[in-house]
């Protein structure tokens, strides 16, 4: 196994250091034999932890397949990803987790963490094998009907309950669906100018409102994914402020784009929740600063050509993320390293129950690492992407940050800004 020693790199807390990867860990000791990477004026992170992304496979290879959004995370600086149920088959069982599981440990370029569905097919009717998923080699954590609201309280009342025992998390798409028939982008001025239906904050609100206190409830986690409105903010403010255990996500693009993209009317801008107002992305900015919200989470969703360059009210809603996360994170957050570990790394990994992730670089700890330069900047280029599809909505943008490496337990997954493999 190659040793490498990431010579002068910045760690998170600002110090500088020698970084020796040896044997799958950081270790001390004699660099002799080790390959020397110049990390003066780069900075190392603990590797990523993506709660939120959707690898397509099974079902739907033609937009992403486990091995090219694992290439894409680890190129994001990604060294974990939580991959999420709307496959084809749903991953709603024991088989589909662990095929997805063994999928990305083939790939060996992040660690694919599957995540289950709540209900069967994600139907919201039944709830799916919660257990079995759990106990199976997959050892799944967290549930989510994603893309559907798990809608019926006392279904979602029953999950909370039933994934207590093994300390899993029910990761809810707040949608409340009565309110969203027909949605084509967020309910506000702009899409009354369009002539578009809205998508009313409300509908996030107020299952939001009411998952925090069946939670509190039933003495259980949820985690709340990509909140895109100010009053998801203040609702979960309140309830953390109340002791409920619940965390919450915050993707890139709802904390960089408004819904004033949607009069290009390019599906590009088209998302699930949609893009807000600057009201709502100030919020979203201060909370997760404040830590109200705990997490960026890429909400990574590839799409086939079809599915999206055609109109608006035919596209599917979601955007690509991998690639780009950590540098619009950078964007908006500004160099603050040790926060923007904390909110990519180590508190996703500890959601996600991922010990082997979001570890401080220090001796004896598994050597998941990425490597950045905080000062290249660089224009996005859709045609450059390691995923199969191209429906980034940050084309032609420019962006700070590159990440130049990446390791899983002490592999090299990226070099030089490439892909190893
Ligand atoms: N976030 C999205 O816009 N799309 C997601 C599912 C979803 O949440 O609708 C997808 O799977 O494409």
């Amino acid at each position: 196994m190659t040793q490498y020693l990431l010579k002068g790199a910045q760690l998170p807390s600002g110090e500088r250091a020698d970084i020796l990867v040896k044997d799958g860990v950081i270790a001390e000791g004699s660099a002799k034999d080790a390959q020397i990477i110049d990390a003066d004026g780069l900075v190392a992170l603990p590797g990523l932890v993506d709660l939120h992304t959707h690898l397509r496979e099974p079902g739907r290879e033609d937009a992403e397949t486990v091995e090219t959004g694992s290439r894409a995370a680890a190129l994001g600086g990604y060294t974990a990803v939580c991959a999420m149920a709307n496959t084809s088959p749903v991953a709603d069982t024991a088989g589909v987790v662990e095929q997805v599981y063994r999928l990305g440990r083939e790939a060996g370029l992040v660690d694919v963490q599957p995540v289950g569905a709540v209900t069967v097919g994600l139907a919201g009717e039944r709830l799916a094998e919660l257990g079995a998923m759990a106990t199976s080699a997959a050892q799944v954590r967290i549930f989510s009907d994603d893309g559907h609201c798990v809608a019926d309280p006392r279904l979602m009342r029953r999950a909370l309950e039933y994934v207590k025992a093994f300390d899993g998390v029910i990761a809810q798409h707040a949608e409340e669906p009565r309110l969203t028939e027909g949605a084509q982008m967020h309910e506000g001025e702009v899409a009354t100018r369009l002539g578009l239906t809205g998508w009313p904050a409300v509908a996030e609100e107020a299952i939001i409102a009411r998952d925090v206190l069946l939670a509190e409830h039933v003495g259980s986690r949820l985690h709340v994914c990509h909140v895109s409105t100010a009053g998801s903010v203040e609702v979960l403010r309140q309830a953390k402020a109340r002791g409920v255990r619940v965390t919450a996500e915050v993707t890139p693009h709802h904390l960089l784009l408004t819904d004033e993209r949607a009069t290009s009317y390019d599906p590009v801008f088209k998302v699930n929740p949609p893009l807000r107002t600057q009201a709502d992305v100030e919020a979203l900015r201060q909370a997760l600063r404040e830590g109200v919200i705990d997490v960026v989470a890429t909400d990574h969703a590839p799409h086939a050509v079809e599915d999206k360059e055609c109109e608006w009210a035919y596209a599917r809603p979601g955007m690509l993320g991998l690639e780009t996360a950590l540098s619009i994170a950078v964007d908006v957050l500004g160099p603050d390293w040790d926060l923007i570990a904390e909110r990519m790394s180590r508190t996703p990994a500890r959601i996600a129950g991922l010990d082997g992730h979001g570890h401080d670089i220090k001796t004896g700890a598994p050597a998941n690492l990425t490597l950045v330069d905080p000062a290249a900047r660089r224009v996005v280029d859709p045609s450059d992407s390691a995923s199969r599809s191209r429906n980034t909505p940050y084309a032609g943008m420019t962006l700070p940050a590159r990440v130049v490496a990446t390791f899983l337990r002490g592999e090299a997954t990226v070099l030089d800004g490439k892909a190893v493999r």
